[in-house]
């Protein structure tokens, strides 16, 4: 059974003058499940996330949130968003309780402040100032105030950035806790694990359209593995090889490369293909050192999406275990 779909977009476009930052993007948020929004700088997340929280309206398609159009209907359906912002804007002088109650105070049914504060471990810090809170503990409060409306959907806009990596699984454990009670959550962030951490399904953002969304194994699944070793003789002296001695692969996907005796191979049957190489290295005596095989990454996917989509973006800085290997 498909479950209802709570944000639906289909062919949304923005227009900032004569700019289409939003070119007909298509995206689904069903009931109880976080799908991250990933892009490159500029891709225009920031822009259609502003359509779906209902802050500006479409310049073209459709989008729905709860059944509603989040702009024209908006006040039908705010008390049962939460936002979570890159800055909430209370003042440092209050406490952390105050400031809760405050924003309390302009919400129908609010969870209670002690409830909502508890539900981001920040009850023991209550009665502390905003302004003496870490960055970590800061961002659980944007977070505790986000959630304090108990909304349906949770709109969390990076909420782990500039935090350190225990406050980063902290903050992810409250994220779980969250869908766990059946809330709905739409993440963008710039962090490659967070999303895999976190997210049911992922939607990669490119120059105003989502061009690739599914599970991060479907995602991974339409990316080529890749095989790479130093081919070496019995000795361990590096033995060159051109493109054309290497072994026909079954699912290669594209030519070899051979770069400074390393071979790199790229394929779509990775264990076939690796039982060829390693057949091929027997038969010729050759040692295949540094020897790596493995599926693509997430990485390697939003990457692919970056450089071989049409735009001039780069790809962000996507994450801080990014491999060496591929920002080289
Ligand atoms: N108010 C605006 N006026 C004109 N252009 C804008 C405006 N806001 C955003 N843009 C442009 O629209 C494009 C998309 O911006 P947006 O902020 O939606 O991207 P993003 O994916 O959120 O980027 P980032 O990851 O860098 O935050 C960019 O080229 C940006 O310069």
């Amino acid at each position: 059974m498909t479950s209802q779909a709570l944000i639906s977009v289909s062919g949304a476009r923005r227009r900032y003058g004569s700019f289409e930052a939003v070119r007909g993007a298509d995206l689904v948020v069903r009931r109880g499940e976080l799908v991250a929004l990933l892009g490159t700088n500029g891709a225009g997340k920031t822009s259609l996330v502003e359509l779906i929280e209902g802050l500006a309206p479409a310049d073209g398609g459709e989008v729905r949130v709860l059944g509603k159009d989040p702009y024209a209907q908006r006040r039908e359906i705010v008390g049962q968003l939460g936002v979570m912002l890159q800055e909430a804007g209370f003042s440092p002088d209050l406490t952390v309780v105050e400031t809760a109650r405050m924003w309390a105070g302009t919400l129908t049914s609010p969870r209670p402040v002690a409830e909502a504060l508890d539900v981001v471990n920040l009850a023991h810090r209550a009665d502390v100032r905003v302004a003496s809170l870490s960055g970590g503990e800061r961002r659980r409060l944007d977070l505790a105030l986000a959630v304090m409306g108990r909304p349906q959907v949770l709109f969390l806009d990076e909420p782990t950035t500039g935090l350190d990596p225990e406050s980063r699984r902290a903050t992810w454990d409250l994220v779980r806790g969250l869908l766990a009670e059946g809330t709905t959550v739409l993440l963008t962030t710039h962090y490659l694990e967070e999303a895999e951490e976190l997210a049911d399904r992922i939607a990669i953002m490119h120059a105003g359209r989502i061009v690739t969304e599914g599970t991060v194994a479907e995602i991974v699944a339409a990316e080529p593995a890749r095989i790479e070793f130093v081919p070496q003789d019995a000795e361990g002296r590096l033995v060159e090889v051109a493109p054309a001695d290497l072994p026909a692969l079954s699912g290669a996907v594209g030519a070899p490369e051979v770069e400074r005796s390393r071979v790199r191979l790229r394929t779509d049957r990775l264990q076939d293909d690796l039982e060829a190489v390693l057949a091929w290295a027997r038969a010729r005596g050759l040692r295949l050192a540094d020897l790596d095989a493995r599926s693509a990454s997430l990485e390697q996917a939003f990457l692919s999406v970056a450089g071989t989509t049409a735009g001039t973006a780069g790809p962000d800085t996507p994450s801080p275990d990014a491999s060496e290997e591929v920002a080289a």
